[in-house]
Parts: structure tokens; C-alpha cells; sequence
């Protein structure tokens, strides 16, 4: 396993890049720690399989290093990187029995069959696969064969990284669950470095321990989930996780004070660097509470969505629209509300950006 540094890293497809705009990857500077789960988020278009080629050495990059453990790779073929890819469609020999399947990277590397044994025995076990061994892989169902797929990847315990490409496209929903938290069991026993690429925001934050949200050639936020839930960096990285995302209004800042339509809304804390104008303020509908009477933002109710769980309140206030997520009671649409934003959830953003810090014992 390695640690793997992503040094002022450009890419553009285009041989003559004039602008920022030709570039699919614009300047990444990361580093995946050995033996972490990462999540790779972002929408469809944004860099991210440029990026795993990038690392896995499919493409080198117009600017910038990779370094495995401090070692410059960024001339290297994908063959001398010692990586293992799991990709969107199950890659295993049908005519080869389970067992094959998964000793086929070891055989492949000279390893001794007593190796080869201990080693498929005990990723067949983790993947709960152990009675398919003798099996065939053309018998197996779609899930399955990308159980195999990943025990593949999971199987030599040499490897720098695990890289998964969107690995549950191909499986139905009611199993995509099953093999999230199978692979992020894995992870804890195996204890790989694993980076896991995806759209999906679910799959990314039960997966992951650190998620690295992308957006337009540009790594937006690294963090946890609970942090990119609390405290995104960015209003991108608010909309793109929760769901409904966060709320964003627009606002003017006035001596350090935020105003929507007029109304002073109070921030979790003072406004970061200088300058009255227009900004945004960001609160998540978790944080909004909804109420007859009371203080607050005069609002009127649109739409309530009974989702199960909770419900989903859409209130309109100054000409915005305002999510909330209520658990008990909830008003009908039509109906005059106030709604009251968590003080310190509330926060600031300029041209995008967190522009807001905690206040005192927040
Ligand atoms: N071979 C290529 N030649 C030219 N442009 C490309 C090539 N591959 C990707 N691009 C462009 O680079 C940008 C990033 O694409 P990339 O495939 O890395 O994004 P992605 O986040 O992986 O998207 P998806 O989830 O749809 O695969 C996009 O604008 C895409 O059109």
C-alpha cells in the first residue's frame, strides 16, 4: 500500500490548451493517505475518470506529478503501478470456475499455490462467497459476478491502491446496499488504500471515510461526511449532498450583517474577510424549523412532501424558495408560516465560497 500525492496536476485533452477552460482537470493538489477509503464525488463530466487514469497511468498528465510513497510514477505504464481496478462491468472469466477467477491475479504474479489458497479462501469468505468456488462463473447472477470482480481486486495484498470505477451501475437497488457495506466491511479488515468513484452521493458517504467532491475540472472539498454535510466549503458542494440540499438565498451584506429582503438573518458567527455586497446565505432544510406563530421569516407554504420518514415542507419567502424537513407535524400548502433557521447552521457565502466562521462556543 502507498501513499499517493497528486502534485499541481493539469490535464487537457486538447494539445494546445489556451485557457482554463481546456482543461478537463484544471490544478489538483491531493493527498490519499495509505490505507484510507475515499470517495471520488462529483457529476457526470466533472474529471473524475480522468483522474483515476491519471493514477492508474492510463493517461499522463499534460502538467504536474503523481508520486506513490514519494516516488515519481507519472512516467509509468499502468503495468508497473501495481494497481488494482474494479470497473462498471464485472471483468471475469466465464469460463473459469469462482475460485479461478479470484487466483488468477496471484497465478499471474508466480505466486505458490499455498498462497494462492489462503488468499482466495479468505476473500471468499469476507465476500460470503465461499460456496460458489467450484462454480462457474457464466452461472453467477449479475451481483455476484461483480462480487467476484471485487474479491479480484481485493485478492493481492501487494497492491498500491484499490480503484473502483462506478462499481454498482450494473446491480439492482434492493443489492446495492448489501455490497456498499459489504466493501466498506472490507475495507476494515483489508485495510487497503481504496478509492471509490461515483455520482451518487449515498454510495460516496457510506462508503468513504473522506469524500473529495469535484465539480468543473476542480476539487471543491475534502472532508468527512458529517463535514461536508455541516460545513460545506462551497454551495456546490451544499446542493450536491443532502437531499433536498441546502437552501441557498441571496443576501446583502451590510457591516457585517446579512440581510434577505430586507430581514436581518443571524449568522453562526462573524463574516470571514472584507467587503459589503451581495452574497448568499446557507442553510440546510434539517436546520429550518416551520411553525404558525412564532419568530422567524414570514413564508408561505407551497408543497409538503410525505417522504416515510419525514416530511419535505417547500415555503416561498422574499421570492425564494425554502426547503424544510420536518419530523412531526407539518402545515398544508397555502397555509402562513414563520420559519426559524438554526443560528449556528446559518452560514455565509461569497461568489460561492464559505465566507462565514463559528461563532464563539459553536
Ligand atoms: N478522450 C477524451 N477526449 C476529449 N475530451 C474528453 C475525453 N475524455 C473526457 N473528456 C472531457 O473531459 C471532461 C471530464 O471528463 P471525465 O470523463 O473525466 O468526467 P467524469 O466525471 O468521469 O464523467 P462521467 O461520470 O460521465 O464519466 C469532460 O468535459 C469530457 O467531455
Amino acid at each position: 500500500m502507498a501513499q499517493i500525492k497528486l502534485s499541481n496536476l493539469r490535464h487537457s485533452y486538447n494539445p494546445n490548451p489556451t485557457g482554463d477552460d481546456d482543461y478537463a482537470l484544471k490544478k489538483i493538489d491531493l493527498t490519499w493517505e495509505d490505507g484510507g477509503a475515499y470517495a471520488l464525488l462529483g457529476p457526470s463530466g466533472c474529471g473524475k475518470s480522468t483522474l483515476l487514469n491519471i493514477i492508474s497511468g492510463l493517461l499522463v498528465p499534460s502538467d504536474g506529478q503523481v508520486l506513490f510513497d514519494d516516488q515519481d510514477v507519472t512516467a509509468l505504464p499502468p503495468a508497473k503501478r501495481n494497481i488494482a481496478q474494479v470497473f462498471q462491468f464485472p471483468v471475469i472469466y466465464d469460463t473459469m470456475t469462482v475460485y479461478d477467477n479470484l487466483a488468477f491475479p496471484l497465478r499471474n504474479r508466480g505466486r505458490d499455490e499455498d498462497i494462492v489458497k489462503r488468499r482466495v479462501t479468505g476473500i471468499a469468505e469476507m465476500l460470503e462467497v465461499t460456496e460458489m468456488l467450484g462454480t462457474r462463473a457464466a452461472n453467477l447472477s449479475p451481483d455476484n459476478k461483480q462480487k467476484i470482480s471485487m474479491g479480484r481486486g481485493l485478492v493481492r495484498e501487494d497492491v498500491n491502491v484499490v480503484m473502483f470505477d462506478e462499481p454498482l451501475t450494473v446491480i439492482d437497488p434492493h443489492l446495492k446496499w448489501k455490497l456498499r457495506s459489504k466493501l466498506k466491511e472490507l475495507h476494515q479488515r483489508v485495510k487497503a488504500t481504496m478509492i471509490y468513484v461515483t455520482h451518487d452521493q449515498t454510495e460516496a458517504l457510506t462508503f468513504a471515510d473522506q469524500v473529495v467532491v469535484m465539480q468543473d475540472g476542480e476539487v471543491v472539498q475534502i472532508g468527512t461526511p458529517v463535514e461536508l454535510f455541516e460545513r460545506p466549503a462551497h454551495t456546490f458542494v451544499g446542493h450536491f449532498i443532502g437531499s433536498p440540499g441546502m437552501n441557498v438565498l441571496p443576501c446583502d451584506v451590510k457591516d457585517g450583517g446579512a440581510f434577505f429582503g430586507g430581514e436581518q438573518i443571524n449568522l453562526e458567527g462573524p463574516v470571514t474577510g472584507t467587503g459589503d455586497g451581495k452574497a448568499e446565505v446557507g442553510i440546510r432544510p434539517e436546520f429550518v424549523s416551520v411553525s404558525k406563530e412564532g419568530t422567524g421569516l414570514a413564508a408561505q407554504v407551497r408543497k409538503v412532501a410525505d417522504i416515510g420518514r419525514h416530511k419535505v415542507v417547500e415555503a416561498v419567502a422574499h421570492d425564494s424558495r425554502i426547503h424544510a424537513i420536518l419530523e412531526g407535524e407539518a402545515p398544508t400548502a397555502g397555509d402562513a408560516v414563520m420559519l426559524d433557521f438554526k443560528q449556528s447552521q446559518t452560514r455565509l457565502y461569497k461568489d460561492g465560497w464559505l465566507a462565514s466562521s463559528p461563532g464563539e462556543g459553536a
